[in-house]
C-alpha cells in the first residue's frame, strides 16, 4: 500500500485558513477528522493511511474515477460504513446514523412517478432530529425555515407539488434544500450537480459554498467534474486505486501529481480558467475531470 500525501491538514494553514490562523493564533477544530483510516472490501483496498481534517467553512472536492471509494468515504462519515482501522470523528464525535449535524445530498436516484410526497415535506425532513415544539409558534418557525431553504434553491414554484411529477433537476434542488435547511456543520454532497443545467449548477454550488462560509459548515463535495466548482474549492482529495492525494487544487491538479496517482502520463492544462485533464490508457480514466462550466 502506497501512502502519498501532497499536503496534509497543515496545508490548510497556508491556504484556506491562512488569515484565520494569523488572526487568532489557532485554527478552529475540524468538523471532520480522519486518522490513519483504512477502508477495504475483502482484498480490495479503497484507501489506507488517510489523514484528513476538514475545517469549518472549508470546501473540499473529492475526486477520483468510478469505484475509487468516494461514496464509501461519505458512508463512513454518515455512520453507515465502519472503517477497517483508524479513527473518524464528525463534529467532534464518532459518526452516527441520522445525525442532525450532517446535511447529506445523496447521489441522485429516480423517484417513483406515483410518489405523492410534496417537495416541502421532503425539505422538512431535513429538520427532523432538531427540537421543534408542537405549538403554533414552532410550526410557523419550522415552515419559515423550510420556505427559506426552498427559496434559496429557487424551487418556490413547484415545492408544493408531488415529488413524482417533478423533473430530475427540480427534485435535486429540493434535495439540496433538505440538506441545508437544518444549518448542518458538515455537508456531504454526492455528485449534487448531476441533472442540473449550467445555470443551476452555478447557483447550487455557490449556495453550498455560502452555507460553508456563513454557517461554518465543512463541505465534502464528491464530483467527477471539478470545473463547475473550481473557484469555490479550497482543497482536493483525489482517490485512485488505493492511493490518494490531498492538497490545494494547484498542488493536486497538475501533471506530475496525477501521473503519479494514475501510474501513467497525464496532461493537465489550464484553458480559459478551466482544467483539462487528458491522457492515460486502461485502467486509468482521468478524462472525467474534463469539461466546462
Ligand atoms: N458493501 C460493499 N461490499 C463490497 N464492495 C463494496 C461495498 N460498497 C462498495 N463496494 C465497492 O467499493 C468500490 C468503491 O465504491 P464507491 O461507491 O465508494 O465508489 P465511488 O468512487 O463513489 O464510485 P462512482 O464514481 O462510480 O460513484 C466499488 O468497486 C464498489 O463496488
Amino acid at each position: 500500500m502506497q501512502r502519498e500525501h501532497v499536503a496534509d491538514s497543515t496545508g490548510l494553514r497556508r491556504n484556506w485558513a491562512g488569515s484565520l490562523a494569523e488572526d487568532t493564533g489557532s485554527e478552529p477544530d475540524p468538523v471532520v477528522r480522519l486518522r490513519d483510516a483504512r477502508l477495504a472490501y475483502g482484498p480490495r483496498v479503497l484507501w489506507d493511511g488517510l489523514d484528513l481534517d476538514v475545517r469549518p467553512g472549508e470546501f473540499l472536492a473529492v475526486l477520483g474515477p468510478n469505484g475509487s471509494g468516494k461514496t464509501s468515504l461519505l458512508r463512513v462519515l454518515l455512520g453507515l460504513q465502519q472503517l477497517n482501522t483508524g479513527k473518524v470523528d464528525v463534529a467532534g464525535a464518532p459518526p452516527r446514523r441520522g445525525s442532525s449535524t450532517i446535511g447529506y445530498i445523496p447521489q441522485q436516484r429516480a423517484v417513483d412517478e406515483t410518489l405523492t410526497v410534496r417537495g416541502t415535506d421532503l425539505v422538512g425532513l431535513g429538520l427532523d432530529g432538531h427540537h421543534w415544539g408542537l405549538g403554533l409558534r414552532h410550526r410557523r418557525a419550522r415552515a419559515r425555515k423550510v420556505g427559506e431553504a426552498v427559496a434559496a434553491v429557487e424551487a418556490d414554484s413547484y415545492a408544493s407539488m408531488p415529488l413524482g411529477l417533478l423533473s430530475g433537476g427540480e427534485q435535486q434542488r429540493l434535495r439540496v434544500a433538505q440538506a441545508i435547511v437544518g444549518d448542518p456543520s458538515v455537508l456531504l454532497c454526492d455528485e449534487p450537480l448531476l441533472s442540473l443545467d449550467p445555470s443551476h449548477q452555478r447557483k447550487v454550488s455557490s449556495l453550498i459554498a455560502e452555507q460553508a462560509k456563513s454557517a461554518g459548515a465543512g463541505v465534502l463535495f464528491v464530483t467527477h467534474e471539478i470545473n463547475p466548482v473550481l473557484p469555490l474549492v479550497d482543497r482536493v482529495l483525489y482517490l485512485v486505486d488505493g492511493k490518494f492525494r490531498v492538497g490545494t487544487p494547484d498542488e493536486v491538479m497538475n501533471s506530475e501529481t496525477l501521473s503519479a496517482l494514475y501510474g501513467t502520463h497525464i496532461d493537465v492544462a489550464q484553458v480559459g480558467g478551466r482544467l483539462v485533464v487528458a491522457g492515460g490508457d486502461e485502467p486509468a480514466h482521468p478524462h472525467h475531470v474534463e469539461g466546462g462550466r
